[in-house]
């Protein structure tokens, strides 16, 4: 019996103009505690589709459920109080305060009663950020950059975590490192939404995978498969491979 999703749309349109769609109707679920990535060709919609479930995209139609509750239309500030995270890929942290300054910030929205207990549990995540608490974030390395980012976002103790392109601009250890903290965080119980251009090492964490072209899922399924379907090529390169172009 599967359990209902924690995270999910119907018909979903979205766009930042109202006769421009992007997402063009796209059926979505995530399970509790799954792990999704989202793949698919430069501009097929996969930040605006994670953006409009996160209340930063206008949606034209269709709705957006998080576990029961419809939340098509609750901006994105009361989002991350219900229990949905958004990392976005650039201007994640204040980059001129220090890591625990960082935090001491976004738990302000917690019970004033819970906040040091928060940050604590965080930091137990983050052992890396918690032997620099002092240091300001804008000397952080790419990836501490956004595993404090990510942390920030757990502060509230979210169902759900989107993150979008956390490994965009780093080298591929630190890729591996942002990667191994996603899975720790997943195996404590959190849902976890991905969008990645870095195919394979997404496909090497995530549990299902959905690709996107042109504002539609062309295909959804297990992750680990697809690093070695055929199709995969296909998939990216959209209408040029079927016109049989060069890849
Ligand atoms: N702020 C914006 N205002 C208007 N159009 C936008 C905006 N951001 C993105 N778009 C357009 O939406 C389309 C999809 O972009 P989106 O960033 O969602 O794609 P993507 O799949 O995430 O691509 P990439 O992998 O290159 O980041 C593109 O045509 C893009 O030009």
């Amino acid at each position: 019996m599967n359990a209902s999703p924690v995270l999910s749309t119907k018909a979903l349109v979205a766009g930042y103009e109202r006769d421009l769609p992007i997402v063009k109707g796209v059926d979505f679920a995530l399970a509790p505690g799954g792990f999704t990535t989202i793949l698919g060709p430069n501009g097929a919609g996969k930040s605006t589709f994670v953006k409009a479930m996160a209340g930063l995209v206008p949606v034209h139609s269709g709705s957006i459920a998080l576990g029961d509750r419809d939340i098509t239309k609750v901006p994105a500030h009361e989002l991350i109080r219900a229990g949905l995270a958004f990392v976005p890929q650039n201007d994640n942290i204040f980059a001129s305060l220090g890591i625990d300054e960082n935090l001491r910030l976004c738990a302000g929205i917690l019970p004033a009663g819970r906040r040091a207990e928060r940050i604590e549990a965080v930091y137990a995540l983050f052992p890396d950020l918690a032997h620099r608490r002092s240091m300001i974030a804008g000397a952080l390395s790419g990836g501490q950059r956004q595993m404090l980012a990510t942390a920030r976002a757990l502060l509230v103790e979210p169902q759900v975590i989107i993150l979008d392109e956390p490994s965009a601009g780093l080298s591929p250890k630190l890729v591996g490192e942002v990667f191994a903290t996603l899975t720790r965080i997943n195996a404590a119980g959190v849902a976890i939404l991905l969008v990645e251009q870095n195919v394979r090492a997404a496909l090497a964490v995530a549990h299902t995978a959905l690709v996107l072209a042109d504002g539609h899922i062309v295909h959804e399924g297990p992750a680990a498969p697809l690093a070695d379907d055929p199709r995969l090529g296909e998939m990216f390169l959209g209408r040029h491979a079927a016109q049989g172009e060069p890849a």
